[in-house]
């Protein structure tokens, strides 16, 4: 009537059998083999020791030792396993499961057996940067940091050196100066906006490091050596939800501490050759820009200033004239209009080479566009969880480019519908999607180099479109939004660059129930 608990170490696995509820019973060790096949009863559950968080002895109080139970026990000793355990929705949490046994020895040969097994897992960070935006999201950075974050990594006793940003761009421009050496990762507490921040700082300070000049647009990046950790904190957290699988803190936390790697891709945007920014996720011209430009203004509303801003542009409904020129990927497998809207993580799905004769082809559309989307990943967040692309490759060395030419606002509506239920939002004669390497944008309206004269030009626009609420005007230039950023350019050159970054994060886990279903 007693649980049994066996312990693999070859396979690396823990098998705690499970027969009442909190009391555990040794089984010796190493003495009996463990079964090779557990029977799959119901109270049966397995642990891999990369997924334990850590193992701890335990002291048994004097209440619980004198309770009834454990009479018949000559004095107990025990230890607890912290481990992960799946809830819905890829949801991670913190669970334990305390082992009793009557021999001391027994129980101290276990915790050490188990904390050597840990140690080999060399993959974990110990010692973290982090940095936390007060202001993100609903505000919340540092409670959720110090209240979910914090007993976790005492847990798991990773130590961490924390800055609370005080202003924009404090987390990146201190990447640059601080001694990172000694780090065995980034975090990031905060939106995808402050993602891109500390991305900026560690892709900088590497590429400053080795001496590789980002202004190039053709110079190859050198890969971070340092991953970086999200705890989503902010409003949108895509990064976070397209890699995870959910925005939740203790998820996040929970994957850090294991310390899986996630490679993807990061795409650089440049303007005459100069670098303006990276981007990860969405780098979006027209609609998602227009949104992000009447958002900012509106910061001080909360996470519904992009419903907000969302409307108000979808009601503006305008487009805008330009030349898209693309090299598409011919190097990847799969396409954006895969049905199957699975998970595409570390592994980097590329055919075999075809030779350095290979030719570049370079396609070129022209038109007039309500939205020009590049998605490095699926873009999935709480708003769309399936996302802007579905199918896109998180580290494939490609980016899918959506063009939704100029159409009604009832197609419009129905296209952006299509991002919230199970229907293929490609599926209409004026969206189209490609799997691109690099492209190029050029606005049909050239940038204004006067500032003065393209404001005025803006403000007579504006005017002109505010009178006629109702009209479909193509106005002369919209902004890109480029990870949540405002780029000052409409004229740019993007290239992705395969794998630049690391993540801590295991990817996002096929459920029973899906893999069933496919
Ligand atoms: C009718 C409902 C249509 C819903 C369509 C939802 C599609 C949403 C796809 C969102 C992709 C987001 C990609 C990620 C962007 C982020 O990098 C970036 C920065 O995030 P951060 O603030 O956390 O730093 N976030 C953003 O740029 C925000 C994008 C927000 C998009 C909101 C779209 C709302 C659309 C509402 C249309 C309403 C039409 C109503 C007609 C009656
Ligand atoms: N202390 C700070 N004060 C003001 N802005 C900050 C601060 N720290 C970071 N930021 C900036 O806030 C912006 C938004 O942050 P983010 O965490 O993405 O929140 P949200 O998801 O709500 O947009 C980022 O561009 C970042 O550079
Ligand atoms: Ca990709």
């Amino acid at each position: 009537e007693w649980a049994r608990g066996a312990f693999a170490s070859g396979k690396r696995s823990l098998l705690i059998f499970h027969r009442q509820e909190s009391e555990w019973e040794l089984e010796p060790f190493p003495a009996r083999p463990c079964p090779a096949t557990p029977s799959p009863s119901p109270n049966t559950c397995s642990v891999p020791v990369s997924e334990i968080i850590t193992v701890e002895e335990t002291e048994i109080d004097e209440k619980h030792y004198h309770s009834g139970k454990w009479q018949k026990m000559a004095k107990p000793y025990a230890f607890t396993v912290y481990y992960v355990k799946r809830a819905r929705r890829h949801r991670w949490r913190c669970s334990h499961v305390t082992f009793w046994c009557t021999e001391e020895g027994l129980c101290n040969q276990w915790i050490q057996t188990l904390k050597e097994l840990l140690e080999k897992l060399t993959c974990r960070p110990k010692h973290l940067l982090v940095y936390i935006n007060p202001f993100g999201g609903k505000r919340q950075g540092k409670r959720i940091y110090e209240q979910k974050v914090v007993p976790l990594f005492n847990l798991a006793s990773i130590t961490a050196d924390v800055i609370v940003t005080e202003h924009a761009n404090h987390a990146k421009d201190s990447l640059f100066e601080i001694n990172i050496e000694k780090y065995d990762g980034v975090v990031c507490v905060g939106g995808d906006g402050m993602f891109s921040e500390v991305l900026h700082g560690l892709i900088g300070r590497t590429q400053r490091d080795c001496g590789v000049d980002q202004n190039n647009p053709k110079a190859s990046l050198v890969q971070c050596n340092l991953r970086i950790g999200i705890i989503p904190a902010g409003s949108t957290d895509c990064v976070c939800y397209a890699t995870v699988g959910v925005n939740d803190p203790v998820t996040s936390a929970l994957h850090i501490i294991i310390g899986d790697s996630l490679a993807m891709d990061v795409s650089s945007v440049h303007h005459n050759n100069t670098f303006l920014k990276y981007s990860v996720s969405l780098l979006g011209y027209g609609f998602y820009g227009d949104i992000l430009r009447d958002s900012e203004k509106k910061r001080w509303m909360g996470l519904i200033r992009y419903d907000l801003s969302g409307f108000k542009t979808f009601l503006s409904h305008h487009c805008y004239e330009g030349t898209v020129a693309f090299l598409p990927a011919q190097h990847t497998v799969g396409s954006p209009r895969d049905k199957k809207s699975s998970f595409h993580g570390a592994e980097c799905r590329q055919k075999k080479r075809l030779g350095s004769e290979e030719v570049e082809e370079w396609k070129v559309i022209q038109g007039k566009f309500l939205a020009i989307n590049a998605a490095n990943m699926s873009c999935a967040c709480p708003r769309s969880p399936k996302g802007l692309s579905p199918a896109a490759h998180l580290a494939d060395g490609s980016s899918d480019l959506i063009l939704v030419r100029k159409c009604s606002r009832l197609n419009f509506l129905r296209y952006l519908i299509r991002h919230t239920n199970q229907d293929d939002q490609f599926d209409f004669a004026f969206v189209e999607v490609y799997r691109v390497r690099k492209f190029q944008f050029t606005s049909k309206h050239v940038d204004d180099e006067d500032g003065d004269l393209k404001d005025l030009g803006k403000k007579r626009f504006g005017q002109i479109c505010s009178d006629h609420p109702a009209c479909c005007c193509s106005l002369p230039n919209s902004t890109w939004n480029c990870d949540g950023e405002i780029l000052n350019n409409s004229a740019i050159e993007v290239r992705v660059h395969c794998q630049l970054l690391q993540l801590f994060a295991r990817g996002i886990e096929e459920t029973p129930t899906q893999e069933a279903l496919s």
